[in-house]
């Protein structure tokens, strides 16, 4: 039996699913085994497969985020393109089967798609039914924007929750996909679509508007900080947190986790801005394939990709995770059977997904983005410590920002 590895950072109900999902193809055939491992963070697996890679022990498959996109892209010789590896082993590869935020988002300048769709994200916001009931907020109408949010979060304090509203990834919901949702650049060159060439523009006023506010609700109270990436994410599981910011895939954790009854509706906007919303900002990950690998492990590769590639076992993924369903025919398939009725708020992902997106929101891809979003991390934080005002962070971020930035271009 030839062993595949496959490197990942899913957590919880996630962990169970790619499990789940390695165990079905092991047992659907006796030639392969994939061996999934949790290997940390995203931002902890992308390192350690570089270093792996250059010591010649790199996994197979690599999941990685959508913000080490640009720079996998430009990793010539580490990888090799999904279309080949299915190719190679007499499967065809058809990126017209996946969602249109999907392909724009992972085709390269040079009009290929060079890793696979996996788990495909965007931001939503989160809620606690059970905690706005007892705050005397109506609990089927989350409050649909930024000024609303805020009125919102003053009750449930009222009411005696600690943490009225948080957020993971503050970089990607309260910057990124907050650019996207308002049709407002976070970068030049249509967020680094049209080339290495692309400098931050995330100091705009309608950002500093949006980090003061969110800054005097830190002072209030009204918004608790709990950590980088997905950290925050365990305080509204558990029930501390009424109202969250996140990834559409807390779903599969939420559902595993929750005591309570909870909501899922859309990222919030202000009303006032033109365009607003537009359209939320893709997240998750998609699985490379490392180079340097055996004939037959490729083949191995190219099977278990394929069988990811089923209609019901994407329909199934979509439904059980609140990953996006990637490619069309999965979306219908769940549509047909009724589950986003059945189920309301797993639809919000996708409709915040397929409006037409203009170049504005087309999506966020820059070279050394690990870096920069490292940036963001660090200077929002000293808003939320109050030791910066939101305009000199947000003036902190671009021109550091821009330092990577230039560095990649000089690099590529
Ligand atoms: O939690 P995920 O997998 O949806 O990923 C979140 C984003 O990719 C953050 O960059």
């Amino acid at each position: 039996q030839t062993e595949i590895q496959w490197w990942h950072s899913m957590t919880g109900g996630l962990n169970d699913w790619v499990l789940d999902l390695a165990n079905g193809f092991n047992s659907s055939q006796t030639e392969y085994k994939i061996v999934p491992t949790y290997k940390g963070t995203y931002d902890e697996t992308m390192p350690a497969a570089v270093a792996a890679f250059r010591a010649g022990n790199a996994p197979h498959i690599l999941q990685v985020f959508e913000v080490g996109t640009a720079t996998m892209m430009a990793a010539k010789g580490a990888v090799v393109p999904v279309g080949k590896v299915l190719a190679d082993a007499g499967y065809k590869f058809d990126p017209k089967a996946y969602i249109p935020a999907v392909v724009g988002y992972y085709t390269a300048p040079n009009g290929q798609m060079l890793s696979f769709p996996f788990n495909s994200s965007t931001t939503v916001f989160n809620y606690n039914k059970d905690l706005f009931t007892k705050a005397g907020l109506d609990p089927n109408q989350p409050p649909k924007t930024w000024p609303e949010v805020v009125l919102a979060a003053a009750k449930l304090k009222a009411s005696g929750v600690a943490c009225p509203f948080t957020t993971s990834w503050q970089g990607w919901t309260q910057l990124e996909s907050f650019s996207t949702w308002h049709n407002t650049e976070f970068a030049s060159q249509g967020n680094g679509f049209g080339g290495t060439s692309a400098r931050l523009t995330v100091n705009s006023p309608l950002h500093v508007r949006h980090i003061e506010n969110l800054s005097n609700m830190a002072k209030q109270g009204l918004f608790v900080y709990r950590g980088r990436g997905n950290k925050a994410d365990a305080s509204f599981y558990s029930g501390e947190c009424a109202m969250a910011t996140a990834s559409s895939s807390t779903y599969a954790s939420i559902k595993k986790n929750a005591k309570f009854e909870f909501g899922i509706s859309t990222l919030p906007y202000y009303p006032d801005v033109a365009g607003a919303p537009q359209n939320t900002v893709i997240g998750g990950a998609s699985l490379w394939v490392m180079g340097g690998k055996k004939p037959a492990e490729y083949k191995g590769v190219a099977a278990f990709f394929n069988y990811l590639t089923n209609a019901e076992i994407q329909a199934k993924s979509h439904q059980r995770t609140g990953y996006l369903p990637i490619t069309l025919a999965s979306f219908e398939l769940t549509e047909k059977t009724g589950f986003y009725k059945e189920n309301p708020g797993t639809d919000v992902a996708v409709n915040q997904m397929i409006r037409k997106t203009t170049d504005k929101s087309r999506g966020i891809r820059l070279g050394n983005f690990i870096q920069v979003r490292a940036i963001e991390d660090e200077e929002l934080e000293q808003v939320w410590a109050g030791k910066k005002s939101a305009k000199e962070a947000l003036d902190a971020i671009v021109s550091r920002g821009n330092e990577q930035l230039e560095r990649f271009q000089k690099a590529n």
